[in-house]
């Protein structure tokens, strides 16, 4: 069993606002994520969910807005912020070449992660991709590349999950086991912002709806209660 994250984690955005191709595709959002929660992201195709979730990850520039992790405002390229997220894309970022296995092992590494055999096998194992992970990765289905890409993030120890459509590729059973495996990580006081078009069963918690007018602040605490801003 791995240990739980400092509960008193924070991620603040305000105001953020994004710019894709030269348009707004959103202006003046609000996310306030504490420990122990998973925040929903919903909207149509092209309202910028994974323009936000990028954004967020560092990989785009945030143009408009503020980034807060544990009280302290940050770039989203900051070191102490980068260290505490594991980012999913619509992409694995894994080698065709290379096994599930050795992408994992590489991509774990690289992220500081200790290579621990057993608990390797677990996951892949409660992932039902064993023995899809001894294949070359480009010889994997789309489900199973999904789940090898879920297991490096369960992998990663790191608290704030950034998921883009994890749920995408995955058969009824794939989906109940990332319900799963969301309300785990909530439940060691870990935080995701997944970005769906389906319902992921027993997933609870605030729904940011970039359909919508911008508004309310997607806010939820577990308890209603915070430690202070140090983690
Ligand atoms: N590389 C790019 N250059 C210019 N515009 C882009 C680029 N990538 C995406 N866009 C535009 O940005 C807008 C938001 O795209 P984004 O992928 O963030 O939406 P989304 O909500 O994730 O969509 P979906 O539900 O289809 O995955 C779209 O209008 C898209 O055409």
């Amino acid at each position: 069993m791995e240990p739980d994250y400092p509960a008193n984690s924070r991620l603040q955005v305000s105001n953020l606002g994004c710019l894709r191709g030269g348009r707004v595709l959103f202006r003046n959002r609000h996310i306030d994520l504490h420990g122990g929660t998973v925040l929903t992201l919903r909207g149509s195709n092209g309202s910028g969910k994974s323009t936000l979730l990028r954004t967020l990850a560092g990989l785009l520039p945030m143009r408009a807005g503020e980034l807060r992790w544990c009280g302290r405002t940050l770039l989203p390229t900051a070191a102490p912020y980068q260290s505490q997220l594991a980012y999913l894309s619509h992409h694995p970022a894994m080698n065709d070449a290379l096994t599930g296995i050795e992408n994992l092992h590489y991509l774990l590494t690289l992220a500081g992660m200790p290579w621990q055999v057993e608990r390797v096998r677990e996951v892949l194992g409660a992932l039902g991709v064993l023995q899809a992970a001894g294949l070359a990765f480009g010889k994997c289905s789309q489900g199973q590349r999904r789940r090898l890409g879920l297991a490096r993030v369960l992998l990663s120890g790191r608290q704030l999950w950034l998921l883009d459509e994890p749920d995408s590729a995955l058969d009824d059973l794939g989906l109940q086991w990332l319900a799963g495996a969301l309300t785990a990580h909530a439940a060691r006081a870990g935080m995701a912002i997944v970005a769906t078009h389906r319902d992921i069963p027993s997933l609870s918690g605030p729904v940011l709806d970039l359909s919508a007018t911008a508004d309310a602040v997607a806010t939820a605490a577990p308890n209603g209660e915070h430690g202070g801003s140090s983690c």
